[in-house]
């Protein structure tokens, strides 16, 4: 297993108690500073997958390695904000760390800063629109220095435009922090702003490559 990647995952298998195989004998591999997305129909695994990675669920059977921390963003921003305001949010990761005041200060700014919500510190989480909750939710795992950040559909609320945005941001986050991310999608606009693209198919990798090869495989299969 190459401990070099970000991710590595090595002939994982997956079932739920009550159910089929959901993941059999998948293996990836993610470059530290690469930006890839993960695309299959639904029920193919692309959530417990990101669930196993992050610890989420016990492996049964596989090898996963990881570079740590890891953050996790969610589809749905308000199934992780817990805080009022988003200063208070992002500084709720960092309760564990024991740092001075001062040091939890400079840690959010600055995680406000890459996400340019440094503005909008004070703001109450129920007066934010949903890409900014995101934003909020990547300022979370930023401050806590995450270097592998997964994303479950985090675009699947918001608006085209929002949508567009929250992506290109993320690719810049990528690209100037040399951040690791693996970003779940069904829509394939987004692929345009990634390095490589990986369709999961049956519980395993069916097709992997720059995004035009993948669009061009689903589009062969008769999935877009
Ligand atoms: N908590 C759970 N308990 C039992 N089965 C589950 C659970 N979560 C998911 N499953 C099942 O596991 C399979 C894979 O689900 P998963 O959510 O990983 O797929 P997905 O590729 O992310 O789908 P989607 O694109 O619809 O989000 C599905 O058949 C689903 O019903």
């Amino acid at each position: 297993m190459d401990q070099s990647c970000a991710i590595a995952i090595d002939d994982l298998h997956f079932s739920w108690d009550s159910g089929a195989s959901v993941l059999a004998g998948c293996s990836l591999q993610v470059k530290p500073g690469e930006f890839c997305m993960l695309l299959g129909t639904n029920g193919s695994g692309k959530s417990t997958l990101l669930r196993l990675l992050a610890g989420l669920l016990d492996i049964p059977q596989g090898k996963i390695h990881l570079q740590k921390p890891v953050g996790f963003v969610f589809q749905n921003p308000d199934h992780q904000l817990v805080m009022p305001t988003v200063g208070a949010d992002v500084a709720f990761g960092l309760v564990d760390e024991n740092l001075a005041y001062e040091d939890v200060r400079q840690r959010v700014d600055e995680a406000l800063i890459m996400v340019n919500l440094l503005q909008l510190k004070r703001r109450p989480i129920y007066a934010l629109s949903g890409g900014q909750k995101q934003r909020v939710a990547i300022a979370g795992a930023l401050a806590q220095n995450c270097r592998v950040l997964l994303f479950d559909e985090p675009t699947a609320l918001l608006d085209p435009d929002s949508q567009l945005e929250l992506v290109a941001q993320v690719r810049d986050l990528v690209k100037q922090q040399g951040i690791t991310a693996l970003w779940v999608t069904h829509r394939l606009v987004e692929l345009d702003y990634c390095d490589r693209a990986i369709l999961l198919e049956q519980g395993r990798v069916a097709t992997e490559g720059a995004p035009e090869q993948v669009k061009q495989a689903l589009q062969n299969l008769h999935l877009t």
